[in-house]
């Protein structure tokens, strides 16, 4: 069911996506009347959260249902005396993953707003859409001197789950205040406003857990929960601080990256993209941390995010650096140095988890970006395939992904490659459980069925909750997009 409009985008950019979700060879598959609901509802799904949580847990401590047991223990604890304890608490392994669980979420149910309103950061808003409290830096404004009159228009004016809206805040907040989360969709808020008349989408109730003056007015950097949520509009455990070292809160498709690279006990491994670490950390996973997973990224206060998942992982097979990928080739192969650039041909499997357009996130209400930086990425993600070529062995795997939905970052950059890379062939993908490329960058069917599409507005229905949760998990992803290829 939709509570939210479609995700807003800017004009050039919804035509750009239109052109190509409604592009010739689509429309040589299926009829122009159904690509167009399919565009249709690629933009409202984006807009709305998945209806299952996916973790990646760590078998490589301790097994699948261990886990599983302890997860259950933990979560059913935090939930206790929370509103949050009727809800029924399913956890089910995926059929396919052999690291995976899945919960289900429960929404979009209905709330009630308050006339207390806290607004935080769209990012902040999404993050509690899939089930976390507002962290206080999240936090824009919180409730200052409503005006008598506009106080009692809004306590009987009956909002729309995302609107426009004068917000002019109560008195100050305090801790143990029940407040209304707005998510401020374009980023307008000014931070300590006490007004704000701008886009915004209603997320939950919650209690304050700090006051404003000590999110506004202190000279300490403000963190930890600021408003844990008690009524969000879709409900999923919390997994703040839950089992930090077993479960890992991971998109279904980002899991299935980490199989299909397909790492070996005592392989050399580089994620050239690799912050945060969840891929990273999955890889040397996989490897049971025998072997050596190179974990690259350029940006320098991203790095530590991946050695500290790696160190509460209990990794010790990953090696971090801070370093531009596209220079990561040695121009002296002779030199052989333990960090980057590397001599070529130094590694077994390489991943390229490309910084891309993000157009597949969920949720994801407004894009504010231009069509020039959507556009953006296609060079960039060219100039790393070249060094990720490079750097594998012949006889190694390459694997593409990128979490957004264009033909540009996807199937064309598989068309680019294979024909810049005579060396590359497309490989198979184990497991393969999203759908197949889509048509429109002169692949042909054979190649498309070798390719991995998270879609979905394929077959978005978030009332359909009779089939089984893995059936819905696998269709109900991020929008998402892997290509494996070997080098001859
Ligand atoms: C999609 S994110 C990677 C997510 C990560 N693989 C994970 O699963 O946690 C892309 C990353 O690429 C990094 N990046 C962008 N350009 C880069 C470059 N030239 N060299 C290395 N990293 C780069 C960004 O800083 C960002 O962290």
């Amino acid at each position: 069911m939709s509570v939210f409009p479609g995700i807003s985008l800017k004009p050039e950019v919804a035509e750009y996506l239109k052109s190509v979700f409604i592009n010739k060879e689509v429309l040589a598959a299926v009829s122009l009347q159904e690509a167009e609901i399919r565009f249709h509802r690629l933009l409202t799904c984006l807009s709305h959260p998945p209806s299952h949580t996916c973790v990646r847990v760590s078998t490589h401590l301790a097994s699948l249902d261990e886990i599983r047991l302890k997860l259950a223990e933990a979560l059913q604890k935090q939930m206790f005396g929370s509103s949050a304890e009727d809800v029924s608490l399913q956890i089910v392994p995926h059929p396919r993953i052999p690291d995976v669980l899945l919960l289900p979420v429960d929404g979009p149910r209905a709330v009630k707003q308050l006339s207390s309103e806290v607004v935080v950061g769209a990012q902040c808003g999404s993050a509690v859409l899939r089930g976390a409290h507002v962290f206080t830096p999240g936090i824009i404004a919180s409730p200052k001197c409503k005006s008598p009159v506009v106080q009692s228009m809004l306590l009987y004016n009956t909002r729309s789950a995302c609107d426009v809206f004068l917000f002019f805040l109560r008195a100050d907040m305090k801790t143990g205040d029940v407040v209304s989360v707005f998510s401020d969709l374009e980023g307008k808020c000014t931070r300590g406003a006490t007004s704000f008349q701008g886009k915004t989408a209603f997320v939950g109730n919650g209690v304050s857990e700090v006051e404003r003056s000590s999110i506004f007015c202190s000279d300490k950097p403000a963190k930890g929960v600021g408003i844990r949520m008690v009524e969000p509009l879709y409900w999923s455990p919390s997994f703040d601080g839950v089992l930090p070292n077993l479960a890992f809160l991971q998109n279904l498709p980002s899991v299935v990256v980490g199989h299909v690279l397909g790492p070996r006990p005592g392989e050399r491994i580089l994620d050239m993209c690799a912050a945060p670490g969840g891929k990273t950390c999955h890889i040397a996973a996989i490897m049971g941390d025998q072997g050596e997973v190179v974990a690259l990224d350029r940006i320098r206060n991203k790095i530590d995010r991946i050695r500290q998942n790696a160190q509460m992982l209990h990794l010790r097979s990953v090696k971090v650096y801070c370093f531009n990928s596209t220079q990561a080739v040695s121009s002296d192969p002779a030199l052989q140095t333990e960090g980057p650039p590397f001599p070529p041909e130094s590694f077994d499997r390489v991943l390229l988890d490309a910084p891309c357009s993000g157009l597949g996130q969920r949720p994801n209400m407004a894009c504010t970006w231009s069509l020039k930086e959507i556009c953006s990425y296609q060079p960039l993600q060219r100039n790393l395939f070249h060094a990720a070529v490079r750097l594998l062995k012949k006889g190694g795997v390459l694997v593409y992904s990128t979490c957004t939905v264009t033909l540009a970052e996807n199937e064309e950059q598989v068309a680019w490659a294979l024909k810049t890379f005579p060396c590359l062939t497309l490989q198979p993908q184990e497991p393969h459980i999203g759908g197949e490329g889509m048509p429109g960058a002169g692949l042909a069917p054979e190649q498309l069925r070798l390719l991995q599409r998270f879609s979905p507005e394929l077959t978005w229905d978030q009332t359909q909750t009779t089939a089984p949760l893995h059936c819905r998990a696998d269709k109900d992803t991020i929008g998402f997009f892997i290509a494996k290829f070997l080098k001859n």
